[in-house]
């Protein structure tokens, strides 16, 4: 076989979804930063930043991450085409403060145009966040807010998350974020063992464009029951950096769990 050949026979077998060139608006994948390495964060964008949409630098550490590096981590992900932000606590921090102005004029600064809005750790009546998200808005940010508390155990009803979606919506979010922390256990939609809630999804799927749902999903098990239930076009967050390329191969039908799903007749 010549080597064009064997490409060729590579690309064949490696599913598509319609949703490829990037900007993506649906489909996407949201990684969780928690703290990588420039090597580490190079190597990841280098092998797989083609299937990466946003990285959200988690728990406030771009605040102790050097300078150097930080700024480098905004470099590279422009150049991949990904949307670089910060996480929701970090927000609840500078809005516990009182210091949302600064906060947005920082992320201006640093040439983030994205920000996350929420109330996991904090609580915001729900007439200051939507004029938050405006005010975010105004300020030239795209939004991305939160639905869900931090505590452990904390599992929002359909209404409830129904309600407050479309009111983020109606203030400017571009997406809504279902949380789930980095464990996806006893939290949001999952249970204590982080299975899914099949009866809340489908009751929320039923309800809502599920088009503007991030969905976190940091257990591959979940990952693959969204996809199967929602399909490969569902955005998925809070992705570790070594699970991108085989959340790619899920949402392709490249792996067992999914591979009946996305299979085309081969004509053979
Ligand atoms: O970075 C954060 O503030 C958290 C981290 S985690 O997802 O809860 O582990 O994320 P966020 O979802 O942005 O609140």
């Amino acid at each position: 076989m010549e080597k064009k050949d064997l490409w060729q026979a590579l690309a064949d077998l490696s599913g598509t979804r319609a949703d490829n060139a990037k900007p993506r608006s649906t489909g996407c994948t949201m990684v969780i930063d928690k703290g990588l390495g420039l090597s580490a964060y190079q190597d990841l964008l280098q092998l797989s930043g083609e299937y990466i949409d946003f990285i959200k630098l988690a728990f406030g550490t771009a605040a102790i991450t050097p300078r150097h590096i930080l700024e480098q981590k905004i470099t590279l992900a422009k150049q991949y085409q990904i949307q670089l932000y910060l996480g929701g606590t970090f927000f609840e921090i500078a809005c516990s403060r009182h210091k949302v102005n600064e906060y947005f004029q920082m992320l201006r600064h640093l040439k983030l145009d994205w920000i996350e809005i929420s109330d996991g750790t904090i609580t915001i009546p729900a007439k200051t966040r939507f004029q938050l998200i405006q005010q975010a808005r105004r300020a030239n940010l795209h939004v991305i807010t939160e639905i869900g508390k931090k505590e452990n155990g904390y599992h929002p009803t359909v209404a409830e998350f129904v309600s407050l979606f479309e009111q983020d919506r109606q203030a400017g979010a571009a997406y809504v974020i279902m949380e789930s922390r980095d464990s996806g256990k006893n939290i949001g939609m999952y249970d204590h063992d982080g299975n899914l809630d099949q009866d809340f999804l489908e009751k929320l799927a039923e309800r809502i464009p599920i088009q503007y749902v991030i969905w976190e999903a940091p257990q591959v098990k979940q990952q693959a029951q969204l996809i199967k239930r929602l399909g490969n076009y569902v955005n998925l967050g809070n992705i570790q950096a070594c699970d991108v390329i085989s959340l790619e191969s899920l949402r392709r039908g490249l792996r067992a769990d999914t591979f009946s799903l996305f299979q085309f007749p081969t004509g053979n």
